[in-house]
């Protein structure tokens, strides 16, 4: 497996019944690095020192230099933090007609519950943490408020370097970097985002398991509406073959990532994310970038864009009967037997 210096031991990484190849690692100035990026495919960049700066960005340093603002935590009681949106809930009403009005308001469970903290209070419960306790994750978007010294290091950020990639590769806009900070043994479950992402590990060692676009059929995720949207309804490390029979041919690539390396995760691949040991917690930050413009589409259509046209067709289609509880039958009378 490929993994960045200092590697975790291997032997006390999770095993998967499912084959995993390694992303290529590779020198940030390898030619093969774009052409990797154009065809939308994983590579671990090694000696961009994009987030050079943030190289001290352990614990000590983000509590002293990171404002006294409020921050955005997960809190889990296992170990898995599943992003539950809540503005599905509201849309779901939304899109509902009068005949559902009178529907029991449908339970979700959130698997974890996101808190206000202070950077000071997260940092004494991260160091206090002990086997057995609540997990936390703390996943925050960085602004000019997050405290002076985070600012000032992430201007020094090798933006000249980063924004030639998004210019090459007609990526969209920033939205935003994600701060993410996290126990070891953290699980961010098999998901995919809409943008593309230059994911730059900067404290501990995270071990990134990817999927392609082609596999949604095996990865079964959540209906567009539900508030899990993107999400798998698998989990890889407790698999229900009974219900997902295909995740029997699940086939992914793998990279452990340790400070300094950055993973592009290409728009729409399925991504599963660990904090493994060594270290008791892992600093990532993320560079989230809007999809390009389409352009001309060339044929046979690739599999993310496959994906994003089945995402339009469960949103007309609870659109257009008003009750996404319906979407399944109609789809199902639309192709069994017939297709
Ligand atoms: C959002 C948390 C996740 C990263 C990820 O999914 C992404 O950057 O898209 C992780 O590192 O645990
Ligand atoms: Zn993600």
């Amino acid at each position: 497996m490929s993994t960045s210096r200092n590697e975790p031991d291997q032997c006390n990484l999770r095993k998967y019944d499912f084959p995993l190849d390694d992303i290529p690692r590779l020198n940030c100035m390898d030619p093969q690095v774009d052409e990797l990026i154009k065809s939308k495919k994983p590579v671990v960049l090694t000696g961009s020192n994009l987030v050079g700066a943030a190289s001290k960005w352990d614990l000590d340093y983000l509590e002293k230099n990171m404002g006294n603002g409020d921050f955005t935590i997960f809190v889990s009681k296992g170990n898995q933090f599943k992003f539950f949106d809540e503005k599905k809930l509201a849309e779901i009403d939304s899109v509902s007609g009068a005949h559902t009005k009178n529907r029991p308001q449908k339970e979700y469970i959130r698997p974890a519950k996101s808190c206000p903290i202070k950077i000071q209070d997260f940092a004494k419960r991260v160091r206090e943490w002990k086997d057995g306790d609540e997990r936390l994750y703390l996943q925050q978007a960085l602004s000019s408020t997050s405290g002076a010294g985070v600012v000032q290091d992430f201007i020094r950020f090798r933006w000249d370097w980063v924004t030639a990639k998004q210019k090459l590769h007609n990526w969209g806009k920033l939205t935003y970097n994600l701060l993410l900070v996290g126990l070891e043994g953290n699980v961010t479950p098999c998901h995919y985002d809409e943008q593309e992402n230059l994911f730059a590990q900067i404290h501990g060692h995270k071990r990134c398991i990817l999927f392609p676009p082609e596999q949604f059929g095996c990865l079964y995720p959540h209906p567009v509406w539900h508030p899990h949207d993107r999400q798998s309804q698998v989990d890889l490390d407790n698999p229900d073959y009974d219900r997902f029979p295909k995740m029997r041919d699940l086939h992914g690539v793998q990279a452990v990532v340790g400070p300094g390396d950055v993973l592009y995760i290409p728009i729409y691949w399925w991504h599963h994310i660990e904090s493994v040991k060594p270290e008791k917690y892992t600093v990532s930050l993320n560079f989230w970038y809007k999809a390009g413009p389409v352009g001309q589409v060339e044929y046979p259509i690739k599999g993310y864009q496959k994906v994003a046209i089945m995402r339009n067709v469960e949103k007309m289609l609870a659109e257009a009967m008003q009750d996404p509880e319906e979407v399944g039958a109609l789809l199902r009378t639309m192709v069994q037997g017939r297709f």
